[in-house]
């Protein structure tokens, strides 16, 4: 299994500067998802790992081997993309095939890796069939055969999802991260989509404007975001502006234009010296109560949606200042109502 290396990549488009500064190392099979919103440089970055754009800057490394410029086919990565690029003309053994052919293995023992591979995808029975008689789900299990059939070093897959409907993607999720895991390929996944970066990855890391903002496992980054912009990203995020009073125990002491809170953070230290940041405190972490029954905030409940598995509320404190909650069970509290609001200190975390 092949470790993936990124040291200081950079790639500017003439002034543009698309990637600066990533720096990245994956286990061996380790999938490692690049998530963030459209723009900020997740494909230049799977392009740089393939060979597919050349690098401004910075270095890439196969098992410790400087692949920068090395030409896409001499690097050993599958690939799969959003748009499957299949070729219509040829059948599924002829598209699996090709890869192979193409690096001079021709014919019993091409044929018994497209049959290995054909199985691994579960498309055995499919073998003779064109792309425009399947649908996009198979479609893209023959491109992951596709990729894998030559048994590369890396597993490169940019969006592959992006194009299927809502519970296929939801199948073909774990479709792929079993395969992934039964192949024990080393991963590197583009998506914009975070359920599907959590749902799938071993680690996540969150880019924005071509920087790397955060690496951590899909519990890391929700419960723990080291920068606004990750708070807000993953999931929904309630972000008060917030004074850094003192500490109390593992616990900050937190001052926010509407009450003293208490939360979590990375770098207790880091906080007090800066002083100030934003208290984050996740839906699920605002509990609610009727108003005459608890001490807390008291709000006004302005919208109430039952969801069925939650109830999505938006509430407003008496300052103003809107405040996102969810609960589990019925709708207890209906628009108008004034409800008590208080935050679970230990789910309340200070970003930086
Ligand atoms: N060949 C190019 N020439 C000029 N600018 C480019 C080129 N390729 C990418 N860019 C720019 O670099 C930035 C990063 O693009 P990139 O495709 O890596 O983003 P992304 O995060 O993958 O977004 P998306 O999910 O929309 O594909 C974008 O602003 C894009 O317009």
């Amino acid at each position: 299994m092949t470790k993936l290396a990124i040291r200081a990549l950079a790639k500017r488009f003439e002034a543009f500067t698309a990637v600066e500064n990533v720096d990245l190392e994956t286990g061996e099979g380790e999938f490692v998802s690049l998530l963030g919103p459209s723009g900020c440089g997740k494909t230049t970055t799977l392009r740089c790992v393939a060979g597919l754009e050349d690098p401004t800057s910075g270095t890439i490394l196969f098992d410790d081997v400087d692949v920068t410029h090395l030409a896409p086919e001499r690097r050993s990565i599958g690939m799969v993309f959003q748009n499957y690029a299949l070729f219509p003309h040829m059948t599924v053994a002829e598209n699996v095939g090709f890869g192979l052919m193409m690096r001079g293995i021709r014919g019993a023992p091409a044929a018994s890796r497209i049959a290995s591979v054909l199985d691994m995808v579960q498309l055995s029975n499919a073998q003779d069939r064109y792309p425009r008689q399947m649908s996009g789900g198979q479609q893209q299990r023959v491109a992951l055969a596709r990729a894998l059939v030559f048994e590369p070093k890396l597993l490169l897959l940019d969006e592959p999802l992006a194009n299927l409907d809502a519970k296929l993607r939801d199948e073909m999720r774990f479709f792929i991260r079993s395969l992934q895991q039964r192949v024990g390929i080393t991963t590197l996944y583009v998506t914009h989509d975070q359920a599907e970066a959590m749902a799938m990855s071993d680690r996540i890391v969150v880019m924005f404007g071509g920087r790397i903002h955060q690496v951590g496992g899909a519990q890391d980054i929700y419960h723990r975001p080291t920068t606004k912009e990750v708070a807000g990203f993953i999931g929904q995020a309630n972000l008060f502006a917030a004074d850094v009073k003192g500490r109390d125990g593992d616990l900050l002491l937190l001052r926010t234009p509407f009450g003293e809170f208490r939360a979590r953070s990375g770098d207790p230290e880091a906080a007090l010296s800066a002083g100030a940041g934003s208290l984050m405190v996740r839906p699920e972490a605002v509990r609610l109560a009727p108003a005459a029954a608890a001490a807390g905030l008291s709000a006004t409940v302005e919208e109430a949606h039952f969801l069925g598995n939650i109830v999505d509320y938006k509430l407003r404190l008496a300052d103003g200042t809107p405040v996102a909650a969810q609960a589990i069970g019925d709708l207890d509290h209906t628009p108008g109502t004034q409800v008590s609001v208080s935050f679970d200190e230990n789910r309340s975390w200070l970003v930086l």
